[in-house]
């Protein structure tokens, strides 16, 4: 059983990649809930009142997926549950979080990792970080145009942004619950060009032949 994580700030191409790489190992992917999640527009309209909401629901729901995903064969998953404290941390250091919301938090995410260390595989194989620039990643999220993260929606959120960004820097620095690596996500165009795509999925299949978690005589089952 192998198990690839996605990680990466909003509009990396993290569900991308994720599409392309499951489909490339002939493995399962497993998605965030962005389009069926019903609180994500109330965030984005009222972050003070929601953001502990949100990280609820996406707690929860990543801990399904995460469940699914461990107990079950290969998978890609698009997001880590390690970058939920990390949104959550950020939202609070901004005045959207109270104490006592910050500390019930905490509490939760510490059980729900303890619950994982029970799971036959307690942590991901192998991160994929996705890492791009401020404007890279505003011209994603543009392209995407999901309205609630327009920068016309809501013009605090360029600093946001900025903000997630810096926050995501040390995040990677610090992952060490498996072994890792970077995509270069300004440089390598993985959705129009075909030669992009190929060397980040040859990346990726390099890193997993070096770790015994594919055979050294592996062939992608689609392409
Ligand atoms: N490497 C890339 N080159 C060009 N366009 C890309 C690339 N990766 C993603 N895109 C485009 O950018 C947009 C955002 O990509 P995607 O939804 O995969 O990001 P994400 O990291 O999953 O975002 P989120 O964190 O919001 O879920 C999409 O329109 C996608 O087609
Ligand atoms: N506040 C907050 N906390 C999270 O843990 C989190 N995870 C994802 N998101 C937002 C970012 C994109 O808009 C959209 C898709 O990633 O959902 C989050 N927002």
């Amino acid at each position: 059983m192998t198990v690839i994580v996605l990680s990466g700030p909003i509009g990396a191409g993290k569900s991308s990649l994720t599409t392309i790489l499951s489909k490339y190992l002939g493995t399962k992917p497993f998605y965030e809930s962005v389009d069926n999640n019903p609180v994500l527009p109330l965030f984005y309209k009222d972050p003070k009142k929601y953001a502990f909401l949100l990280q609820i629901f996406f707690l929860n729901t990543r801990f399904h997926s995460i469940k699914a995903a461990l107990t079950d064969d290969n998978n890609v998953l698009d997001r880590s549950i390690y970058e939920d404290s990390l949104f959550f941390h950020m939202n609070a250091d901004i005045g959207r979080a109270t104490k006592e919301e910050i500390a019930t938090y905490d509490e939760l995410l510490d059980s729900m990792m303890k619950e994982l260390k029970h799971m036959p595989k307690k942590n991901p194989d192998l991160l994929v970080h996705i890492d791009v620039s401020y404007d890279t990643m505003i011209h994603r999220i543009q392209k995407r145009g999901r309205e609630f993260e327009q920068l016309d929606y809501d013009p605090t959120l360029e600093d946001y942004y900025k903000r997630l960004l810096s926050y995501y820097e040390p995040w990677y620095e610090n992952y060490d619950y498996s072994p890792k690596i970077k995509i270069d996500g300004d440089k390598l165009d993985f959705m129009a060009s075909e030669k992009d795509r190929q060397e980040v999925l040859d990346t990726i299949v390099a890193k997993l032949k070096e770790m015994d978690k594919l055979p050294e005589d592996w062939v992608p089952s689609h392409n």
